[in-house]
């Protein structure tokens, strides 16, 4: 699904959902009933431009408005029913706590993917594979600083001493990787450490957050993670995310224009970057 979308919108970019309240354009500016309709007007300005969604739960959970969130995914769904969801939700429990996890994502969302804390272990990821052609993105190289302080660490037991990131990536690349259902989140703000995990697992699809807003560069980010074959079909896929400069690129009652054009910008950024 992602592999389609990347190719019929020639795009990289997934557009991530974030609504606060108190960034809502003009007249909806802090009033949480109108989630839905800022982030369902995002979608309708973008559907062609991007090659996933990524709503992101807390700024819908924080608010009382999961009901928004369900609206909102079957939004996507019929508005752009090629482009795959990834929830951006980080769970990680024990595994019978995960099945009710896994449930929320994939049965009450409709979701195509989530991410995941690795954390706990394959039998708190095991739950989620049971969903035949659904996906989970594994933490593993975050884009934010504190990343460091424990992804960075080297595994004393562990063949090598990888570091902890490494090591989920080589998980990811293979034995937890059983059907095929598993890709890594890692950080553009850190483009070697992308470069590291591609070089690990060379095919899994890389979901990248941080271009924007936190200010990593769209061009390093696809050198750093995509891969291509002599034809330029993508063997190494990325999406690579952007929420807040897209979504409040206007703070006015054009707020829908504005994130189109940000959002034509970055994809056209994204695309070319390989060549
Ligand atoms: O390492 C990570 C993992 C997830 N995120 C999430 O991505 C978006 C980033 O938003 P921007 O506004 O483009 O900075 C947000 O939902 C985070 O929760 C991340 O940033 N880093």
């Amino acid at each position: 699904m992602l592999l389609r979308a990347e190719a019929r919108h020639r795009s990289r970019l997934c557009v991530g959902l974030d609504p606060d309240p108190g960034r809502l354009p003009g007249r909806w500016r802090g009033d949480a009933a109108h989630l839905y309709d800022f982030c369902a007007a995002i979608v309708d300005a973008t559907a062609d431009l991007v090659c996933a969604y990524k709503p992101q739960i807390a700024y819908f959970a924080a608010c009382g408005a999961e009901d928004q969130l369900e609206r909102l995914m079957a939004h996507i769904r019929v508005t752009a029913p090629e482009v795959p969801i990834i929830l951006d939700a980080k769970r990680g429990d024990i595994g019978s706590t995960a099945e009710q996890y896994a449930r929320e994502a994939f049965e009450r969302y409709g979701a195509d993917a989530v991410t995941l804390s690795p954390l706990m272990g394959f039998d708190s990821i095991e739950p989620y594979l049971r969903y035949p052609g659904k996906g989970v993105f594994l933490l593993c190289r975050t884009s934010n600083p504190g990343g460091d302080d424990l992804q960075a660490q080297r595994l004393a037991d562990v063949p090598g001493q990888p570091r902890l990131y490494e090591h989920i990536a080589t998980l990811a690349q293979g034995p937890w990787n059983r059907n095929g259902q598993m890709g890594l989140v890692v950080g553009a703000t850190y483009p070697s450490e992308i470069e590291r995990v591609r070089a690990l697992a060379p095919t899994v699809p890389l979901l990248i957050p941080g271009v924007g807003a936190q200010g990593g560069d769209a061009a390093t980010t696809v050198r750093a993670g995509w891969r291509g074959d002599a034809e330029g079909r993508t063997t190494g896929p990325v999406v690579v995310n952007s929420s807040r400069a897209i979504l409040y690129a206007s703070g006015g009652e054009d707020f829908a224009t504005v994130a189109r054009a940000e959002a034509e910008r970055t994809r056209a950024a994204l695309w070319l970057a390989p060549a």
